[in-house]
């Protein structure tokens, strides 16, 4: 909860540093992600664009000096902010102190990505852009449902978020959340609205998570679109004729064969086969800066060292013939037609994690 002492720094002249934007008595850090929204017409824009009930609990990020928050309170019931630095925490403190909204507010202090996130019907916040991404996949995976989140992010990460097969932008990011959620563009907001300006425009998000969600298993589908996506341009053919990716695809392949043999015959798994994996990707939802998009780099196609198999590399060419895949390119693939191929691989018994 909120806590902590007030640091005043003052407004250093000639050798500021040049990530620090000294404003009120409080000098902002980029490292924190702090540029505070200053235009209150766009604060008013955002609320009613949020369609907020006065009876919402609202879940807000990093609030900092209070400017958004205050709208908020003015529309729902109670908002809930969770924000890391003590410096801003404090702030707020003083801001709404012996205010209506005071015992309406409930600050947490702490980072919200290691933070257990409270029940709320709608979350509305202007994020540190660093924290985009894992945020996004917090909040789609909050236990408890809410009607939607409404998010300002970086332009180029809100374009990627909603962008449709055979946009530019279209990318693993965006086939995940859309699987997850319904997401939209709601404005267009430029640098020149923050203080201090950041270097890239930013644009506000609605994101409604599916309810019911779907019926997939997460790192079976985490897995299976790191490997669509290595190249979103190269045919599905090259990409699942990689050695890499064959060798993966074929030690999953009999760790489960071997799991199935030994239930089969002793009604308990094999020890030490249960370990299949991407090597060292993990689960996270990490932004897509790994993925490929150039045609130019080499492919580890055909048979390799990885120990793959003719027969397996048949199997798995099967299964994209089957389902007319062989030809076709991550980057114009639609959400089904992505649900539809894992769905087929796992028929065959390949699996991605
Ligand atoms: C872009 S500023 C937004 C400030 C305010 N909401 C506004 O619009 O004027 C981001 C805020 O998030 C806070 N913050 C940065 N990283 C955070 C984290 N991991 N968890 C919670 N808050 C964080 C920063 O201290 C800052 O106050």
């Amino acid at each position: 909860m909120a806590g902590g002492k007030i640091r005043k720094e003052k407004p250093k002249a000639s050798n500021r540093a040049p990530s620090n934007h000294y404003q009120g008595g409080i000098s902002f850090h980029k490292s924190k992600g702090q540029h505070i929204l200053k235009n209150p017409l766009l604060v008013d824009s955002i609320v009613q664009k949020a369609g907020i009930k006065s009876t919402d609990v609202i879940l807000e990020i990093g609030p900092g000096t209070g400017n958004l928050t205050k709208k908020l309170l003015e529309a729902g019931k109670e908002v809930i902010a969770v924000e890391l630095d003590s410096r801003m925490v404090l702030e707020l403190q003083r801001r709404f102190q012996g205010t209506p909204f005071s015992n309406r507010l409930k600050v947490i202090q702490g980072d919200v990505l290691k933070t257990e996130l409270p029940r709320f019907d709608i979350c509305v916040a202007n994020i540190p852009y660093q924290i985009s991404s894992p945020l996004t996949f917090k909040l789609l995976f909050h236990p408890t449902s809410f009607r939607c989140a409404v998010i300002m992010y970086q332009r180029e990460f809100a374009m990627r978020l909603v962008a449709q097969p055979g946009d530019n932008l279209y990318c693993r990011l965006s086939v995940n959340t859309q699987l997850y959620a319904r997401v939209s563009h709601l404005l267009k907001v430029g640098k020149n609205n923050f203080r201090p300006p950041p270097k890239v425009d930013s644009s506000v998000v609605r994101i409604e998570p599916r309810r019911p969600g779907p019926q997939v298993n997460k790192k079976e589908w985490d897995g299976f679109l790191r490997v669509c996506f290595i190249r979103k341009n190269k045919t599905l053919g090259s990409i699942f004729k990689q050695k890499s990716v064959l060798s993966m695809l074929e030690k999953n392949f009999k760790t489960l064969q071997a799991v199935l043999a030994s239930l089969q015959n002793n009604g308990e798994p094999a020890l030490n086969t249960t370990s299949m994996d991407l090597g060292d990707q993990s689960m996270g939802m990490e932004d897509d800066d790994n993925e490929m998009d150039d045609d130019d780099m080499e492919m580890d196609e055909g048979e390799g060292d990885g120990g793959e198999t003719s027969e397996f590399k048949e199997k798995v060419m099967n299964v994209l013939k089957e389902g007319g895949f062989e030809e076709k390119r991550s980057s114009k693939l639609s959400q089904q037609e992505f649900l539809y191929l894992l769905s087929l691989f796992n028929k065959s018994g390949i699996h991605f994690t």
